[in-house]
């Protein structure tokens, strides 16, 4: 029977259960981060449990580290947190890559660095995000606080399968735009809901031109347009990357050949399609405090159509007949899960090369984990940051949620290359505009957003 790409791996992971109801799924990769790891461990304790595999769970702390001065942690709640951590995992023999570790970082970023994450795995985390992982054709899905505590104990998830989504990419994507334009452009044509109960595979030629950092960006962001899990088909791109990582398989060529049949066979066998074209995709920028609220670098912002936009347009200091152009911004923040890769930030690098920020912008570079830190320090792209004026720091969610010291201040407008644009997500009272690394690095170049698709860039 011709099946898709998620069907596939779901049904090697079922141990008990039928189609319609929870079904009890086998997990073969548990990743834990600080924020919501403290409660589960509590629970095996007081219940006398263990991890019932250590050896299929890897912890990291990204969300309440400070990025600089970073074994000064300040504040009360994220100190107990990150002790917490290092307490549990000595005590349940996790493997933990903690603060200045050479493994740490954001842990959407390690797992795939480390080769953690592989094709046909089923992949959780409490962390929303872990959608991310779906790029190498795993399924991938974040989890609650009592989930987590149940694959801890015994390395099984009970799920009622979701629906699937195809989502047909198609064209050439235009010089100066990314995997970042393609997806909120997605959301902002489709909305942030139409993924709900939806497996969202992303696939066409566009998606198999990108490059498997690109291609984690979308399915970062598939969480955003309410989908758990999006996911892209594996391929020698993937194999590429996975192969001669520190936790990639031993006998690669034998997981590659167990990887290559993890494919949709039909586009009619996914539920629903959804096809976009981005031939004329031009750089999105938010102008609201949701991710769909996106548009076009060269277009007016949206009329108000309701008392959503109006809020929105309230919160964010913003008016419909301005463009993102006319944005005056007083940070640039570039990190986060979706974008701080070695690839997104060789992209702003080259944007901000020969240049200087404009005078009222702050600009912190957060680079997703310190493999990556020490990567670009040694090719010169940290440099090449400095020498532009910005901030240089050691990696971490960071400004992403600030739950960390790195917050954006009241009324502030920072150009962000985080995924969530939500009302306080980057500081009480900041104002989010989300955009790709390159369009964010020539916004702070500018002090305002700029179209880098015009012939002065291209
Ligand atoms: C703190 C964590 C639970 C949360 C998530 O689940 O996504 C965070 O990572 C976020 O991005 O909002
Ligand atoms: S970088 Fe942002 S989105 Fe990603 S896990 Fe951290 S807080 Fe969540």
């Amino acid at each position: 029977m011709s099946k898709t790409l998620f069907d596939k791996i779901w049904e090697k992971h079922v141990i008990t259960g039928g189609i319609g109801e929870a079904q009890l799924i086998y997990v073969d990769l548990h990743l834990v981060h600080e924020v919501t790891s403290p409660q589960p461990f509590d629970g095996l304790r007081n219940t006398n449990r263990r991890v019932r595999r250590p050896d299929l769970t890897f912890a990291t702390m990204d969300h309440n580290v400070p990025t600089k001065d970073i074994f000064n942690v300040q504040d009360q709640m994220s100190r107990l947190q990150m002790d917490t951590l290092v307490k549990n995992t000595k005590e349940f023999n996790v493997p933990l890559a903690s603060i200045g570790d050479d493994k740490q970082g954001i842990v959407h970023v390690v797992g795939p660095e480390r080769g953690l994450t592989q094709p046909a795995k089923v992949i959780v985390c409490g962390d929303s995000h872990t959608a991310t992982h779906g790029a190498f054709g795993a399924i991938a899905f974040g989890i609650g606080t009592s989930e987590v505590e149940h694959v801890l104990a015994t390395q099984t998830i009970w799920q009622v399968k979701p629906k699937t989504m195809g989502i047909k990419v198609t064209g050439k994507l235009p010089t100066n735009t990314y995997a970042k334009d393609i997806i909120m452009g997605i959301i902002a044509k489709y909305g942030v809901s139409f993924g709900v109960g939806y497996a969202i595979e992303f696939y066409g030629e566009t998606v198999q031109n990108l490059s498997m950092e690109a291609r984690m960006t979308m399915c970062n962001m598939s969480i955003e347009a309410g989908s758990r899990t999006g996911m892209v088909q594996p391929d020698q791109t993937t194999f590429d990357y996975v192969e001669g990582r520190e936790q990639a398989p031993k006998d690669f060529g034998a997981a590659k050949s167990y990887w290559s049949q993890f494919y949709t066979d039909d586009e009619s066998d996914f539920d629903e399609t959804l096809t976009f074209d981005v031939s004329n995709l031009k750089p999105m920028v938010t102008w609201g405090t949701n991710p769909g609220m996106a548009t076009p670098v060269d277009q007016f912002l949206p009329e108000i159509k309701d008392d959503n936009d109006a809020n929105a347009y309230d919160y964010i200091g913003l008016h419909p007949n301005m463009k993102p152009v006319d944005i005056n911004l007083d940070y640039i923040f570039i990190g986060s899960c979706t974008n701080s890769r070695y690839e997104d930030l060789e992209i702003a690098a080259n944007m901000m090369k020969g240049h200087h920020l404009a005078p009222n912008v702050t600009a912190w570079i957060v680079p997703g984990s310190r493999a990556i830190r020490n990567r670009a320090i040694k090719s010169g792209i940290a440099k090449i940051f400095e020498d532009a004026g910005c901030e240089w720091r050691e990696p971490g969610c960071s400004a992403c949620l600030a739950m960390n010291p790195d917050k954006i201040p009241a009324g502030k407008h920072v150009a962000s290359t985080s995924n969530r644009n939500f009302i306080g997500r980057q500081g009480v009272g900041s104002r989010t505009h989300l955009a790709s690394p390159a369009m964010v690095a020539a916004a702070g170049i500018a002090g305002h957003f700029v179209d880098i698709t015009t012939d002065e860039f291209v």
